[in-house]
């Protein structure tokens, strides 16, 4: 059994960032930027009043002006500011030439065609031109875009993006025992429901998820639904991965010509998982307990999406938490429990088993416990990714 670590070196090792494409600006949510978007202007263009008020040139407190015309966000002052004089000026329009500082009109009194400086604040209230940025900045964000990238891109007037692709991920739920959702289960199968929630964490990464059928235990079966994922970036199976005479995944994907980089991991739960590339794909076999697909899902798919949408592949974020109860010592496998995050710290769910969903459900997150670990302490200091 190799480790998550290890494991996780191999599978982001599998991938390649996936080819650019050029899209709306409007579609960029969450996509990634191939390529650096470059400024097309200054921002502001010219400098601009922050506030509703007067732009006036060496004045002071006491000063009468005479007010000579107005500047408005569009329609700027033509002329130039004088001693003496001041132009009405409203937030967003263009400081008139002449000017040094806008008095906000809160801070004047007025009489018809002349103003009286009452107070004196130390801001100029003048927003520069390309303070936020200049013509030929660049922003190039290593993370998929938020809102405010978008905010930010249009500003610089680019309408179109290059993107990575996003990545096709085909999810071939097995067994014989599965009925999708909504079917009527014979007397011993179950509801399909692994592959639902695999489907969503890969749509949330950015990524298309072909759903496909569900595949029965059998070779040709299993043959077939592969022939039809042929043009998916990667294909996860989830279930058969593991010993038993009906887990057919592995020897049927190796017979198709998979290269099997390495099939169990030393990672509670999700131990027979397996990855390796079938021709130009990346191929990962999950296992079937709905709990381990999940986690595998996590730790290992999601960073490999990263790097075929040009992120670095790395695993997910950690942070330092409370435990909320004592642990037994760990064993042999590294141990991702799930827990709830509760105000004394990171509380483990009652059970760990691999098949409880409505415990994955629950859990805001997992604890890490590294192979080997001692008891740990109620209020010991632990490892904790956030779901
Ligand atoms: N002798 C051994 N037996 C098992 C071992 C082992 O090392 N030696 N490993 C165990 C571990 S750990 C896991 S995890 C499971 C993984 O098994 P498979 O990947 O072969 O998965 P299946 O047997 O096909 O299914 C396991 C379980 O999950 C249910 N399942 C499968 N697909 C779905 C789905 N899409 N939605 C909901 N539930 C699903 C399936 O019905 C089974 O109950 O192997 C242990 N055994
Ligand atoms: O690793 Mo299995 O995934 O324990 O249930």
């Amino acid at each position: 059994m190799i480790s998550v670590a290890e494991a996780l070196a191999r599978v982001l090792a599998l991938g390649a960032p996936l080819a650019p494409e050029e899209i709306d600006l409007d579609q960029g949510l969450g996509r990634v930027l191939a390529a650096p978007a470059v400024a097309q202007l200054d921002q502001p263009p010219f400098d601009t009043s922050s506030m509703d008020g007067y732009a006036v040139g060496a004045a002071a407190t006491g000063d009468s002006l005479q007010v000579i015309g107005e500047s408005a966000a569009g329609a700027r002052f033509s002329g130039v500011l004088s001693a003496g004089e001041a132009v009405r000026i409203f937030t967003g329009a263009p400081l008139p030439a002449g000017a040094l500082r806008v008095v906000p009109q809160e801070d004047v009194l007025r009489d018809g065609d002349h103003i009286a400086i009452t107070e004196d604040q130390s801001s100029l209230f003048v927003r520069t031109a390309g303070d936020d940025f200049r013509a030929g900045d660049t922003h190039f964000p290593r993370r998929p875009l938020r809102p405010a990238d978008l905010g930010l891109l249009a500003a610089m007037n680019v309408p179109r993006l290059s993107v990575h692709r996003r990545a096709r991920v085909a999810i071939i739920p097995g067994g014989d025992e599965l009925v999708p959702p909504g079917g009527r289960p014979g007397p011993d199968q179950i509801i399909a429901s692994g592959d639902l929630a695999i489907a969503a964490m890969v749509e949330r990464a950015g990524a298309i998820a072909l759903r496909q059928p569900i595949v029965p235990d059998h070779v040709d079966a299993i043959r077939a639904a592969f022939t039809a994922a042929a043009d998916a970036d990667v294909v996860v199976t989830i279930g058969g991965a593991s010993v038993g005479d009906h887990d057919l995944i592995a020897p049927t994907a190796r017979a198709m010509g998979a290269v099997i980089d390495f099939h169990r991991i030393a990672l509670q739960p999700g131990k027979p998982l397996m990855a390796g590339t079938l021709g130009h794909q990346v191929f990962i076999g999950l296992p079937g307990n709905p709990v381990s697909a999940q986690i595998c899902t996590l730790l290992f798919i999601l960073p490999l999406l990263d790097v075929l949408r040009g992120l670095p592949g790395a695993a997910p974020k950690t942070a330092r938490v409370r435990l909320a109860a004592d642990l037994p010592a760990n064993g042999k496998r590294q141990h991702y429990m799930r827990a709830t995050l509760t105000d004394e710290g990171a509380l483990p769910v009652r059970s760990q088993e691999s098949n409880l969903q409505s415990l994955m459900a629950l859990a805001d997150g997992v604890i890490i416990r590294p192979i080997g670990a001692g008891p740990a302490k109620c209020g010991e200091m632990v490892d904790y990714i956030a779901f």
